[in-house]
């Protein structure tokens, strides 16, 4: 029996099964809806579905719109606020905020959840310009970062008539380029493309030595394995609330402005569900206490609640366990294909590293459009990505070291019929 045909033997999957059956989370599957002949490895783009997640957004049209109506927005049913009102709908996005707080080392008065999380970088970069050291003039990001978050600080530069220089650099390259000419670093901690995990804290510290103010973009990161905003001394943060929360298609952004800042971390789009008292109708705007003062428009009920929904899925979870089992799996994926890559043009662009590495391993291949075509209709949903990237996402709360060698044979199959090299 060669290796290669000994990865794929039956003996494997069995090791592999007795790896699963000593999981701590295993039984976090049993949460989730996962498709029956469907290997899900796109948890990266869109989270799978939750099963409380169906009750909940019934129970929210059918009885808190349906049959309450008007009245949903605060829990004692008026509709004018009074400082008793437990309010309901209105406090709804500082529920979430605080379920989303321990999952990134946050207050949960340091975290607002709404818009997307390009309008929250924008928000974000807006206020952190605002209150740089003046004279600084650069913006420092990566020349890979994913494309809207260069569009956010392309549109506000070009707003704030281009004063600023957005100076692109790879990711090796960053902490050189940490100058007190730097106004603030916008960075992603996890490469949508590569999966490669940035040292958040290490920058962090050493952005903070120059006077940087960080922005940190946690979308591959938050539910993925812990993150610690505070613990890195981090000063602004965004993230997804559709990938790793598993908060649905158009789940609401978060966003964290560190307690220090929030005074002078001005919220440019001041709107009234930003204001100290909505209801007041006043002509002035009051920043809300804490990081509410970031929520804009009316919350997006059915979304929040889809997203509050999901988050009770963390309650029991310990995330040094979950951190453990995304390693495991992307270790054992790695391992496995390790026979495949020495057969076929394949190059794994993840890092071994496991400190420079997040929950998902990519590979570069010539034809890797077509490729990832032929898995999908396979039931093995990986994603493309430009320019000739196979990208294949791992949730540790419902994979399993048996979903990696299933997803491994589906790549053989079809790599293996296109030949080998
Ligand atoms: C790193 C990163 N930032 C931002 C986004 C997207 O932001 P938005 O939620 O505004 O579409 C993505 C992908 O969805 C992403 O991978
Ligand atoms: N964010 C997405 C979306 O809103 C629709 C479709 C796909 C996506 C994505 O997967 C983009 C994602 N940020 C990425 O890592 O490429």
């Amino acid at each position: 029996m060669t290796v290669f045909d000994r990865l794929f033997a039956d003996s494997t999957l069995s090791q592999l099964q007795e790896k699963d059956a000593r999981d701590p989370l295993a039984h976090k599957r049993q949460e989730f809806k996962l498709p029956q002949g469907v290997v899900y490895l796109d948890g990266n783009s869109l989270g799978a579905l939750p099963l409380s997640v169906p009750a909940r957004l019934a129970h929210v049209a059918g009885e808190q719109w349906g049959e309450q109506l008007i009245r949903s927005w605060m829990a004692n049913g008026s509709t004018s606020v009074g400082a008793e009102a437990a309010q309901d709908w209105m406090n709804l996005p500082d529920r979430v905020a605080a379920k989303i707080a321990p999952l990134i080392g946050a207050h949960a008065h340091e975290v607002a959840v709404g818009d997307s999380t390009s309008v929250n970088i924008f928000k974000l970069l807006a206020a952190a310009l605002h209150m740089a050291p003046p004279g600084r003039r650069v913006i420092l990001t990566e020349a890979d970062n994913f494309p809207t978050d260069l569009y956010m600080a392309q549109g506000l530069n070009a707003l704030l008539g281009g004063r600023y220089e957005l100076r692109t650099v790879p990711g090796d390259e960053l902490e050189a380029h940490l100058t007190d000419e730097v106004a603030l670093t916008l960075l992603t901690e996890v490469d949508y493309r590569t999966g490669r995990k940035l040292d958040l804290a290490g920058l962090t510290a050493a952005a903070r030595r120059q006077g940087i103010l960080t922005i940190w973009d946690l979308a591959h990161s938050a539910g993925a394995f812990p993150v610690d905003l505070n613990g890195a001394g981090a000063d602004f943060a965004v993230g997804c609330g559709y990938k790793f929360l598993n908060g649905g298609p158009g789940a609401p952004s978060f966003l964290f402005v560190a307690a220090r800042h929030q005074d002078s971390a001005r919220a440019f789009l001041s709107g009234w569900m930003g204001h100290a008292d909505p209801f007041e109708m006043a002509r002035e705007f009051t920043p809300a206490p804490g990081a509410r003062r970031y929520v804009v428009g009316t919350p997006a009920v059915l979304s929040l609640s889809a997203l509050d929904a999901a988050l009770d899925v963390f309650a029991d979870v310990d995330l040094g366990q979950l951190r453990a089992k995304s390693l495991s799996l992307t270790d054992t994926f790695i391992e496995l294909m390790t026979p495949l890559a020495a057969r076929h043009p394949l190059t794994l662009v993840t890092p071994h590293n496991h400190d420079e590495r997040g929950s998902q391993v990519s590979y570069q291949h010539p034809q890797a459009r077509e490729v990832m075509q032929q898995l999908i209709e396979r039931g093995i949903l990986g994603d493309f990505r430009t320019p000739d990237i196979l990208r294949f996402g791992f949730t540790p709360l419902y994979h399993s070291h048996a979903d990696v060698w299933r997803a491994v044979q589906g790549i053989r199959g079809v790599l293996e019929e296109a030949g080998p090299a």
